[in-house]
């Protein structure tokens, strides 16, 4: 960690295996309303998560942590078990008073190879993350400080913006939102995107086609 404090406040289970790359490769072309509509519309947080840029974007196998609002003790502790191409999904109990993230914490993100970072409360320093360019979704910002006691918990399932995510679960997100797949359903929501994505290619074109053409509209 960066911060010299006690862990002992805190559960750190093992590691979960980690996803084949592969399967992000395949799901890293899709937007995420589409990854929503081949999961039956299902598995996506709340719109309260809000993407902290335009244009950010992220896809990678959570690494979960649980904190009490206003603390951010378990995510120093988090980081320091990051692997690259992680996204961190962070359970702040959806606390609105006090970040639990800054620019800080964004470089320690950026140095591990974090993918992208997914809060279940606020963030301060947008400017300064936009500037790093680090992929944040959060509840909104605040500029007041999160203690560093814990309690907390890491590689543990958690809710976020609704959905439970599991350790290694994979989360894609865009300016639409955040979608949490569940490990074991990535093959199946692949193939279903395929179709939707066809399916929707040819409607587009078809619309495209029967469209006036510009003299005839304005005429
Ligand atoms: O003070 C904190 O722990 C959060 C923060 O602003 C940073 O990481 O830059
Ligand atoms: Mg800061």
């Amino acid at each position: 960690m960066f911060i010299t404090a006690s862990t002992d406040s805190l559960v750190l289970n093992p590691r979960p295996l980690k996803t084949g790359t592969s399967d992000l490769r395949g799901l890293a072309q899709y937007p995420v309303a589409n990854v929503g509509d081949a999961m039956d519309r299902l598995g996506l947080m709340d719109s309260g998560l809000e993407s902290q840029w335009t244009g950010a974007s992220c896809i990678g196998p959570a690494l979960t942590v649980l904190t009490r609002e206003g603390d951010n003790l378990a995510i120093h502790r988090a980081l320091d078990d990051a692997e690259p191409g992680d996204v961190l999904v962070i359970n702040a109990l959806g606390g609105t008073t006090r970040a639990v993230f800054g620019d800080l914490l964004a470089e320690i993100c950026l140095a591990a190879g974090i993918a992208g970072v997914v809060i279940d409360g606020l963030t301060r320093d947008r400017a300064g993350i936009h500037e790093l360019q680090l992929p944040v979704w959060a509840r909104g910002v605040s500029p007041a400080g999160p203690a560093k006691n814990g309690p907390g918990a890491i590689h543990i399932p958690v809710a976020c913006g609704g959905v439970v995510v599991n350790p290694g679960d994979l989360i894609t997100a865009d300016d639409d939102g955040v979608a949490v797949i569940p490990a074991g359903r990535v093959e199946t929501v692949l193939g279903r995107l395929s179709q939707i994505d066809s399916f929707e290619s040819d409607l587009r074109a078809r619309i495209r086609n029967s469209a006036v053409p510009s003299s005839s509209a304005n005429a």
